[in-house]
C-alpha cells in the first residue's frame, strides 16, 4: 500500500528526511513517534505528493509520486497538524464544500457527509458554525473531511495534539476503527503512549533519520531478548549487587537508588536462582520483580546509542 524507498528531503544542509524506507500493508495502523522537527511532516507530505524528494521513491497503492501524483491524491487522506476552517459555514455546509471538490455531487453529497460525520460521532454539531467547535471537535470534522473521497490510505499528521484527555482516547478509538476498515493509516505524534495501544506497526524517526521500524509485537520481542530484575533487599544492597553480579545468568547490575536492577544475559528466561542465592547469605526480599516492558521502555532501549 506504502512502499517508501530511501526517501530523502534536504532543506539547505539540514537533511529533514533520511532514506526513510517504510513498506507498509493494508490494514496497518504505522505510530510514527518523534519529537519536534524530526522530520515526520516532510515524510508525511513526500508521500502526500505535497513535497517532492531530492532522493528516493514512494509508491502508494503501486502508482510513484512522480509519475502518477494525481491517481496518488485520489488515493489518499491526508490531515495535516494544523487546518484552517472558515467562519460563517456550518459543519455540514463545510463538508458539502469539501466533498463538491473531490466532485462528490447530487444526492450522494450529503449522505457521503452524514456517514462521514456519523463516523467520528459528530452527527449532533452538524448545524453548528465549524468555527465555533472545540480543538476536539474540529480535529474530529477534519478527519471526516479527510475520510470524504473513501481514501484507502490515511496520512494523520498528530490528530490527538492539543485535544484533552478524554478527546485522545476517542481519537484512538477512532484510529482502531480505521485500521479495522482495513486502511493504511500513518500517524504521527511525538508522544508514543498515545499511540501504543492502537498502533500495529511503530517507527521512531529522530534528525531524519528512521531508527526503529517494525510490528509492535516484534518491537516487545526484541526488548525482551534481555529480561531486567528489580530487586530491593530489607539491608546491605551494595554487596547484594556484587553477589548477583557474580551468578551466571546475570550480565549486568547496576543501583539506582536502593533498587537493584539486574539484566540478565541475552535468551536467558529462568531466572530462579537468584532468590535462594540471595536468601542462602542472609538477605532478606522486600521486591523481586521483572521490569514490565512497555513499548515505551522497549524503544528506550532499543534506541538506546543510536542516536546521532
Ligand atoms: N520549508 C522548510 N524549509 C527549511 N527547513 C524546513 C522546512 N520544512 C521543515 N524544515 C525543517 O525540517 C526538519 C523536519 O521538520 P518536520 O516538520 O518534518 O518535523 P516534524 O517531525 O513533523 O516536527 P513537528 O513534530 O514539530 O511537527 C525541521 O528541522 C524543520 O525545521
Amino acid at each position: 500500500m506504502i512502499e517508501t524507498i530511501k526517501l530523502t528531503k534536504r532543506y539547505g544542509n539540514l537533511i529533514a528526511a533520511n532514506e526513510i524506507s517504510l513498506n507498509l500493508k493494508e490494514g496497518d495502523v504505522f505510530g510514527f513517534i518523534g519529537p519536534n522537527g524530526s522530520g515526520k511532516t516532510t515524510t508525511m507530505r513526500m508521500i502526500a505528493t505535497l513535497l517532492n524528494p531530492d532522493y528516493g521513491e514512494c509508491y502508494v497503492c503501486g502508482q510513484s509520486i512522480y509519475s502518477k501524483p494525481q491517481e496518488i491524491r485520489r488515493l489518499v487522506g491526508y490531515m495535516p497538524d494544523f487546518f484552517g476552517v472558515y467562519d460563517d459555514m456550518t459543519v455540514m455546509e463545510y463538508l458539502e464544500f469539501f466533498a463538491s471538490a473531490y466532485r462528490i455531487n447530487g444526492p450522494a453529497r450529503r449522505k457521503v457527509c452524514e456517514d462521514k460525520l456519523d463516523l467520528v460521532d459528530m452527527a449532533f454539531k452538524r448545524d453548528a458554525m465549524v468555527s465555533q467547535l472545540s480543538r476536539g471537535q474540529t480535529q474530529r470534522v477534519g478527519l471526516a473531511r479527510t475520510l470524504l473521497h473513501d481514501p484507502q490510505v490515511l496520512l494523520l499528521d498528530e490528530p490527538a495534539s492539543g485535544l484533552d484527555p478524554r478527546a485522545r482516547i476517542e481519537m484512538r478509538g477512532l484510529l482502531r476503527r480505521l485500521g479495522s476498515m482495513q486502511k493504511t493509516v500513518i500517524v504521527s505524534s511525538h508522544i508514543l503512549p498515545e499511540l501504543a495501544d492502537v498502533c500495529t506497526r511503530v517507527g521512531i524517526i529522530e534528525k531524519g533519520v528512521m531508527l526503529v521500524d517494525n510490528y509492535v509485537d516484534e518491537v516487545m520481542r526484541q526488548a525482551r531478548q534481555a529480561i531486567m530484575l528489580e530487586i530491593k533487599v530489607m539491608e546491605r544492597p551494595e554487596p547484594a549487587a556484587k553477589l548477583l553480579e557474580q551468578m551466571d545468568e546475570v550480565s549486568d547490575v547496576t543501583m539506582q537508588g536502593d533498587t537493584i536492577c539486574v539484566t540478565l544475559k541475552s535468551g536467558v528466561e529462568d531466572y530462579s536462582g537468584l532468590v535462594p542465592a540471595l536468601l542462602g547469605q542472609g538477605y532478606r526480599l522486600k521486591q523481586f520483580r521483572e521490569e514490565e516492558v512497555n513499548l515505551e521502555t522497549a524503544f528506550m532501549r532499543l534506541t538506546m546509542g543510536k542516536q546521532q
